[in-house]
């Protein structure tokens, strides 16, 4: 999977220099959809968000907000019990399962059309095992959301990846881990080279994530317009891998959902930034139904 550095720089040196495309506020009105009358909760996707342990709660809670203020019909938050309350106190929308529970985890994703994992999974023995039974038990046509610990656990046990809908939202750092380029060569070429080498066939999207993130996709790679260093907090990504979860769960081009989900996130905190001087991963989630509503079309 990790590429050599040798291999890196031959995938570069073989690569035309490729200008990425800027996400603009055009994706919003191309993906968020006036609602049809005839619909129901089914209608609108249902998501799985597994992660959460007892240290990193906060993380799969932030996922959680994230997919149900997006508007996604049923979520279902598969974490460690010592989360629950805190969940519903957040976000009573979200059902539970107990994570350790793995025969019930297969039976409950396999009815669900997107499964996060990731956000706050961390990386013992457990989540390496709750990892790999979502590997074996997920379906081609259901899309995979791959954040946080689960990137840390495919990099340091060489994991073979299912044959799904798969979409990373690796940081820096977990895009090195992945992709073997370090984070002092990430730049637009190194970063389309290594996606090409190892990701493009297969199908997959990766969401590279900074002050200006890239979305790299087998039709093209994409830059972010919009962001503000209020961003610069724990769960802001949590809670990206949440939206954009939701927006896959209910809007029918994956890839445009993706850079809808991307624009969204920091073009709320550039709104609230204007008035704060931090904006908080759960308040971009609460804007949300809003700011959807100002964009639908
Ligand atoms: N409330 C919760 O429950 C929260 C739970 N969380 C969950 O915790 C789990 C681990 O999350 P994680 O990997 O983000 O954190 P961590 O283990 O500190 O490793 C980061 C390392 O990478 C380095 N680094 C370099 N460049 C970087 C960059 N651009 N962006 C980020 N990092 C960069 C960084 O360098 P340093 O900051 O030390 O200079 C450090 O050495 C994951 O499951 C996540 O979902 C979090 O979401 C927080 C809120
Ligand atoms: N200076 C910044 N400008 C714009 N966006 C930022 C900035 N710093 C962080 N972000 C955003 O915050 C998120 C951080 O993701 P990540 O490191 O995975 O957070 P966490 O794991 O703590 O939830 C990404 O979406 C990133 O684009
Ligand atoms: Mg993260």
């Amino acid at each position: 999977m990790i590429l050599a550095q040798s291999q890196i720089l031959q995938c570069y040196n073989n690569f035309e220099v490729n200008e990425m495309k800027p996400i603009t506020k055009k994706i919003l009105q191309d993906t968020i959809r006036i609602r049809p009358t005839q619909s129901f909760k089914g209608t609108y996707g249902k998501i799985a968000l597994i992660g959460g342990n007892q240290n990193f709660g906060g993380a799969i809670i932030m996922s959680s907000l994230g997919a149900v203020y997006a508007g996604v019909g049923l979520t279902t938050t598969i974490t460690d019990s010592s989360n629950q309350s805190s969940l519903h106190n957040w976000v009573p929308e979200a059902m539970y399962l107990d994570y350790h529970d793995e025969p019930a985890v297969k039976a409950l994703i396999a009815n669900m059309d997107v499964i996060n994992i990731g956000s706050g999974l961390g990386t013992d023995e457990k989540s390496l095992s709750l990892l790999k039974t979502v590997f074996a038990s997920v379906s081609p046509t259901q899309i995979l959301v791959v954040d946080g610990s689960a990137i840390d656990l495919i990099a340091s046990n060489n994991l073979s990846l299912p044959k799904t809908k798969l979409i990373f939202t690796p940081h820096q750092m977990e895009w090195q881990k992945l992709s073997g380029v370090k984070i002092k060569d990430q730049n637009e070429n190194t970063n389309l080279a290594a996606y090409n080498n190892l990701f493009k066939q297969q199908g997959s999207i990766v969401v590279v994530k900074s002050h200006r993130t890239q979305v790299l996709t087998p039709t093209g790679s994409f830059v972010n317009t919009v962001g503000t260093p209020a961003q610069a907090t724990g769960g802001m990504g949590d809670t990206l891998a949440g939206i954009i979860g939701g927006f896959v769960a209910q809007f029918e081009n994956t890839e445009n959902a993706v850079l809808a989900a991307v624009y969204t996130h920091s073009a709320i905190a550039d709104e609230l930034a204007k008035k704060q001087y931090v904006v908080l991963p759960h308040q971009i989630s609460e804007a949300l139904p809003q700011f959807m509503k100002k964009n639908e079309a």
